[in-house]
Parts: structure tokens; sequence; C-alpha cells
């Protein structure tokens, strides 16, 4: 007697029908351990529908190579604006219903101050973008909100009277009080409620770098609260085997949440 179960699967069709046989009816043995494997890949294959579904959306406003696309580049744009309208459409509005308020500008920078890049490193934001954000903020507060690193971000804005809330908010501070454009945004961190996290979110970081390393075109940026996976640039091919590894390496670290962004 064996301990070894043999397990019988039968080839179903994908809407509940059993397959005619062919030639040789399709059946199949497994060993338990055969099994196991068997579930965890469907199991994956399951979970990570969704995370693929949402990897081959996440960049609305952009789109790498039209022609795996049904729709054009013009439509996905004009169908995202329906949903997104322009607050400059509603500029009138605005101004009426902010009367006796005090305005605050909250100002993503990726693909809003600068434009989306293949090189996250090379996002340089235009001189031009620069006055205009130098202008807004003269007359009312004004933050930029990011998943980057604060200083990774000051770096690219260059604008000292700023609130910076680097790493998804993380890290958030205000401008000094004798604020000129020589501070380089290092003084007075105002807020950094995950700083026991760093050495965790360090070892992620280089987890995700050895773990990945073997994928053409994936990044991992350290955004000092949280880490950023890129595959703008990987062949779609390698998505699900990317999700995978940035899942296995997050299932070590359950305090810590996985999202998803704009082909990261
Ligand atoms: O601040 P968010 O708008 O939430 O974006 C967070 C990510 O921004 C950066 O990535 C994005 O811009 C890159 C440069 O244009 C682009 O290559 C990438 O595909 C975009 O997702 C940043 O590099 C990431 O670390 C942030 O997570």
């Amino acid at each position: 007697m064996t301990n070894q179960q043999n397990v019988v699967v039968v080839d179903v069709k994908p809407h509940g029908g059993v397959k005619p046989p062919l030639s040789l009816p399709v059946a199949k043995s497994f060993s338990p351990q055969d099994l196991k494997l068997l579930l965890m890949k469907k199991r994956f294959e399951t979970e990570n529908a969704w995370v693929l579904d949402s990897m081959r959306a996440s960049s609305p406003t952009r789109i790498s190579n039209p022609t795996t696309t049904s729709l054009p580049e013009t439509d996905v744009k004009s169908s995202w604006i329906v949903h997104h309208p322009s607050a400059l459409n509603m500029f009138e509005q605005i101004v009426t219903a902010s009367k006796g308020k005090q305005i605050a500008m909250f100002l993503d920078y990726d693909g809003t101050l600068s434009p989306i890049v293949e090189d996250p490193d090379r996002a340089f934001m235009p001189r031009e973008m620069r006055a205009a954000v130098r202008d807004v903020a003269r007359y009312f507060p004004t933050a930029i909100l990011t998943g980057r690193c604060r200083d990774k971000v000051y770096s690219f804005v260059k604008l000292s009277g700023l609130y910076y809330a680097g790493s998804h908010g993380m890290d958030i501070k205000g401008p000094s009080k004798s604020s000129k454009d020589n501070n380089n945004g290092k003084q007075g961190v105002l807020f950094q409620p995950a700083s026991e996290f760093l050495p965790m979110i360090d070892e992620v970081y280089k987890a995700l770098v050895e773990k990945t390393k073997s994928i053409s075109g994936a990044k991992v940026e350290n955004n000092k609260f949280c880490v950023s996976v890129h595959y703008r640039c990987v062949d779609e091919k390698s998505w699900a085997t990317i999700a995978e590894q940035v899942r296995s390496v997050l299932n070590h670290y359950p305090k810590l949440k996985l999202t998803q962004g704009r082909k990261v």
C-alpha cells in the first residue's frame, strides 16, 4: 500500500462542457504534490487576473503601443476625459465656490508637472511649468504630492517655498520660515510617521532588485518610505512574472501594502 493518492482530472471545456475525446480519452493522474502545484498555479492565475488587467489599464493618458489596443489613442483620451473633466472648463464655478475660502493647491508631480517618460530619473519639469508653479505659490499655499522620495522630487522642482509630500504622504515637509530658494528642501521635517519601517523598506528594496534583475526593462526605485517596481519598459509577456515576483517578496512582509500606479 502507498500513501500516494492518485487524482484523475478530465479536460473540461471553458463553459462547463466536457471536451469530446478526439483519439484517446483525456485523463491524467496527479500525485498530491502535482495537485498542490496545480492548485497553486490556478490560484496564482486567478489572483493575478485582476492585477494583469489593472496593469494593462494603468496608463490611461499614454499608450506605448497603439497597435496592441482596439481603440485609437484619441478615443481612449476622450473617454478618460469624460470621467476626469478639466477644472479649467469649470473655472467660473470654482471661483464662485471658493469666495471667502482659503485656497490651497495640491499638485501631483509625474504626468502633471512633468511629462511621463520611460526613465523615472529623467522626468524633468519644463522651465515654463516651474515658473507657473512659482507664480501659483505666491498666492496660495502650494503642495506637491507624490509617490517619489521627497528629496528626489525636490531635486526636480527646486522651489523652496512649497510643501513637499513624498512617499505618498509618509514624508511631509513645509517651507522653512525664512524660505529662500537656497535651503535645498532639507530643513524642518514636519511629518515622518513611518520611520521605524525604514530598515524593513530598505530590505524589501534589495530583495526586489535581486528578484527582478532577470527581467529586461524592470527597474526598482527606492522612494524611501515606499518602493516602486517599474514595468513600463518590460515586455507585456513578462508582466505576470514580474507581478508574481513582487507578490512573492511582499508575502514575507504582511505589514506592507501592495498598490499600483502608472506602470509601477
Ligand atoms: O506620484 P504619482 O503620480 O502617484 O506617481 C508615482 C510614481 O511616479 C513615478 O513614476 C511615474 O512616472 C515615471 C516618469 O515619467 C514613469 O516612468 C512611470 O511609469 C510612472 O509610474 C515614480 O518614478 C514612481 O516611483 C512613483 O511610484
